[in-house]
């Protein structure tokens, strides 16, 4: 079967994304995941995105990590296929039904509500979220969340001093995170503005994540850090984050199409 997709990109986290919404695909399995995902042997990217129909949104949005672990949310694909769908739309990910709606800088998206709770995170036991009593190296005391997937925050002095590649992967399986964590290493730098890096689970260092920067707003909300507008500096570039009054956070920025082609599917099963 040829399978057509697009090659898009929101700062650089990068995605293969498949249209399934008028044209059902077979099964995919996390051999197919990974070898679509390989920069050298397949299309290459940080996560997999498939488009289907939905009975609860407009669409479905299905996300895959490039190690073929199939997960709950993804800011930056969000912003790229409300691109693809060219309207304001609801989209049902495993992680809730967010809306999206591009607009003249990419596009505008509504994740949700931030969720503490230790056990929806999930924690493997109940901790205080807002000022965990943990560390892993000079990381310590940091906030733990859910913005449709979980994240963990490490507020720091410098996070470009932080050696994320060494320290991300530990933390990402410390058994403490029963489904993995999302890791966010942040520096405030005014009311207004953080720079933050991530590492990814199942994707490792990307050079930005839309729910990271997301958590990472949230988490210095809460903890009292910065104004309810923010602007979110990853080494991709930036992305406006905000939380409205019901608590919903915003997320605003650009989503691009690199390019498109086909492949047969035999050739990753
Ligand atoms: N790049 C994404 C997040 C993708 C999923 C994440 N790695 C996870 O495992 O939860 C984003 O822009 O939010």
């Amino acid at each position: 079967m040829r399978v057509s997709f697009t090659k898009m990109h929101g700062l650089g986290n990068d995605f293969v994304v498949l249209d399934a919404r008028d044209r059902p695909l077979p099964d995919l399995t996390e051999e197919t995941v990974k070898a679509l995902s390989d920069r050298h042997t397949g299309i290459g990217c940080d996560q997999l995105i498939v488009m289907q129909p939905s009975t609860t949104g407009d669409f479905a949005m299905r996300i895959y990590n490039r190690d073929g672990g199939e997960v709950e949310s993804c800011g930056n694909a969000a912003r790229a296929v409300a691109l693809l769908h060219g309207s304001k739309a609801s989209v049902d990910t495993r992680g809730g039904l967010i809306m999206v709606e591009p607009d003249d800088a990419g596009a505008r998206v509504d994740m949700g509500k931030p969720n503490f709770a230790w056990n929806a995170i999930p924690l493997q036991m109940p901790l205080d979220t807002l000022d965990m009593p943990v560390a892993w190296d000079e990381l310590e005391h940091p906030v733990a969340l859910g913005i449709g997937n979980p994240h963990i925050v490490f507020f720091v002095e410098d996070c470009h001093g932080v050696d994320l590649a060494r320290i991300g992967p530990q933390i990402e399986r410390d058994p403490l995170f029963p489904e993995r964590i999302n890791v966010n290493v942040a520096t405030v730098k005014s009311r207004t503005a953080i720079d933050l890096r991530v590492w990814e689970r199942g994707a490792g260092l990307t050079r930005a994540c839309g729910t990271g920067a997301c958590a990472t707003t949230a988490a210095a909300i809460a903890r009292g850090l910065v104004d309810r507008k923010v602007t979110v500096g990853l080494p991709g570039g930036s992305l406006q984050i905000e939380q409205a009054d019901d608590g919903h956070i915003w997320m605003s920025g650009p989503a691009t199409r690199s390019f498109e082609g086909s492949f047969e599917w035999d050739d990753f099963e």
